[in-house]
């Protein structure tokens, strides 16, 4: 048995550590991060107001994450092995694949791949702060949040919410271990559910 989970939503959401968590529980567990699917710097369009736009879709190489995703859906043992998952012997055949990104539903292709789909949210106050803590391999430049992270981040859960994608959403203000234990217990269900 394979299934898709996707550990989406809101920069600063919690995505990474709720994955991170996810990872070391689930057994035969592989991770792809979307970050790792920016496009270098020169690639990235600037708009109008001056900022890069590194929250749209078009800077993702997204038809190379799916390429990843249908490597490890063709066989997940060799996923796992060459990736460095360890896998778990004497367990049924079981194999789950964490996606985690901030643009994870806005790619039709992969849409329709997830048995689950999380969706973690924040207000935009604790948001703008988490992110004026971080810093990313390229730094956010003065107003980029309020001018193009936020905006886009708008948009694009407006456009998921009028296609109808089905999600669970998370409040990503509830506690970590909280969050965890709900969404490990909810992979657990749907794995003993499936077809
Ligand atoms: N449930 C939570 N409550 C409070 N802070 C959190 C929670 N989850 C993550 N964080 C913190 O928020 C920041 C962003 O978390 P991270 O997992 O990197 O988010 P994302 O991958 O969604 O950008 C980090 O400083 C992290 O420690
Ligand atoms: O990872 C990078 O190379 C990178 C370079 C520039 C910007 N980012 C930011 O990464 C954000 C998405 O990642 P995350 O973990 O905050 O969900 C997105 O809001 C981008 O603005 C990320």
């Amino acid at each position: 048995m394979k299934i898709v989970v996707g550990i989406g939503g809101v920069t600063n959401g919690g995505k990474t550590t709720l994955t991170n968590s996810l990872r070391k529980a689930l057994p035969n567990c592989c991770v792809i991060h979307q970050d790792d699917f920016f496009k270098p710097q020169d690639q990235i369009a600037v708009g109008e107001d001056g900022f890069k736009q590194w929250d749209m879709l078009e800077s993702l190489d997204m038809e190379a994450m799916l390429g990843t995703v249908q490597a490890w859906l063709s066989s997940p043992r060799k996923f796992a092995r060459t990736h460095g998952v360890h896998l778990q012997p004497g367990t049924p055949d079981t194999h789950i694949l964490l996606l985690e990104g901030f643009l994870l539903y806005s790619y039709r292709p992969l849409l329709d791949l997830y048995s689950r789909r999380y969706f973690l949210t924040l207000p935009y106050e604790e948001c703008k702060w988490r992110r004026s803590t971080r810093s990313y391999p390229v730094p956010d430049p003065p107003g980029l949040f309020d001018g193009h992270v936020w905006p886009m981040y708008q948009k694009y859960k407006r456009e998921m919410e009028a296609d109808g994608v089905e999600v669970v959403q998370l409040d990503g203000t509830r506690p970590r271990e909280e969050l965890f234990l709900q969404v490990l217990g909810d992979i657990y269900n749907s794995l003993l559910n499936h077809p």
